[in-house]
């Protein structure tokens, strides 16, 4: 029987829906080569539904959710709707309620793309963020609300089993890479939640004699990025370094436009999502020139994670291509300037 493929879209805000429509156009012509249907569900989330009825995520929207394969999102967040409304109502419901423990965020220069780095070197690495704890899970609230003596608090909540299942998917990916894992955090200030991410590296790692591993304060951590970043291979990390790490990771390879991000859960029991690092750039939005890239690279980690590794690496292999043309034209003195959907058309004749 031919395989099928059931895929939640959410489009999404500001630019979302412009890049998710390159994404699914290099989807739709990847798993056509392949012989697979695509069942495209496309869900109807973000501002403008917010704002014309109130409704952010129900339940009826989980269950459709639920029952597909996997979901291709754009990005969540608008300037018309208070700032965490969407972002905490949303996306980060499904990363949670559906489990999405693994944020898996790579990171690497392609050859001759430009990067603000002095001395690019090797950068090759793939950060292994936490997605269901630490600073975002809400909680934490304020007292004297409104008063000069207003107080405000935010927990970082970090459980052993969180924390163990995220160390341990990421001994596992560097041990299948060059064997190497930094965890980065603070534990010489956040000495409890720190301390036990610390304990439970040193734990898994008696399993891993093939791994290495080191330690890296955050903040060393940023300056390493941009001076040395090819001492990282596998970055281990909370939710909040993970989410502003990967951002630094982005501008260094490149761009942000170029960085693609999965929220897993490497159990299977509910279906992941793929979307770029961005945001929904509202500072763009509209105007075609958001770049593609890293939502067309967040569908080469869907089709990997599907279990069509094929597919994934002509997907990369069309990105790769498109990057030399970038560098050639770059090189040459005269940059690509191309809209959203013509580089998107462009990887798909690649592909
Ligand atoms: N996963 C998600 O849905 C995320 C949502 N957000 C939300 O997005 C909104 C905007 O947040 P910002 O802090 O401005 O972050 P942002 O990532 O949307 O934009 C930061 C900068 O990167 C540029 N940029 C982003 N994507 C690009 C692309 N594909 N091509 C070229 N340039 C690109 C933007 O123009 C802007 O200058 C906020 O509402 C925020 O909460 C932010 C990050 C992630
Ligand atoms: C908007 C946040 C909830 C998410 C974010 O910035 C990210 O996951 O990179
Ligand atoms: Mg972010």
């Amino acid at each position: 029987m031919a395989r099928t493929l059931d895929l939640a879209v959410i489009a999404g805000d500001g630019i979302g829906p412009e890049v998710v429509r390159e994404g699914e156009k290099v989807l739709a012509r990847a798993l056509r080569d392949e012989g697979v249907q695509l069942n495209r569900r496309e869900l109807d989330l973000g501002a403008e539904r917010y704002l014309r009825t109130g409704e952010i995520l129900t339940e009826d929207d989980m269950a459709r959710i639920r029952d597909c394969e996997a979901i291709l999102l754009g990005a969540i967040g608008d300037p018309r709707v208070p700032s965490g409304v969407l972002e905490r109502g949303l996306l980060l419901k499904l990363r949670f309620d559906l489990d999405h423990y693994i944020n898996l965020r790579p990171a690497k220069l392609y050859p001759g793309v430009p990067t603000p780095l002095a001395a690019p070197g090797d950068v090759d690495f793939v950060v292994v963020r936490e997605g269901t704890e630490g600073l975002y899970c809400g909680q934490g609230g304020t007292a004297r609300t409104g008063t000069p003596h207003e107080v405000a608090t935010e927990v970082s909540v970090n459980t052993a089993y969180g924390v163990e299942r995220t160390v341990r998917y990421a001994f596992e990916l560097a041990s299948s890479r060059s064997g190497h894992l930094t965890l980065v955090h603070k534990h010489n200030v956040l000495v409890h939640a720190g301390g036990l991410w610390a304990r439970i590296v040193e734990e898994v790692a008696r399993e891993y004699p093939n791994v290495r591993h080191d330690y890296c304060h955050i903040d060393a951590a940023t300056i390493y990025m941009v001076t040395d970043p090819s001492r990282f291979d596998v970055i281990v990390t909370d939710n909040l370094f993970g989410d502003i790490l990967t951002d630094e990771a982005g501008a260094i390879t490149g761009g942000i436009g170029l960085a693609a991000s999965g929220n897993l859960n490497p159990t299977r029991t509910t279906p992941s999502m793929f979307e770029p690092v961005h945001g929904s750039a509202p500072d763009i939005a509209g105007t075609s020139t958001a770049d593609p890239t890293a939502t067309i690279a967040s569908v080469a980690l869907l089709l990997d994670f599907l279990d069509l590794p094929e597919q994934a690496r002509r997907v990369d292999a069309a990105i790769s291509a498109d990057m030399a043309r970038r560098a050639e034209a770059a090189a040459a003195g005269s940059p690509l300037t191309r809209s959203t959907q013509t580089i998107g058309d462009d990887i798909v004749k690649a592909l």
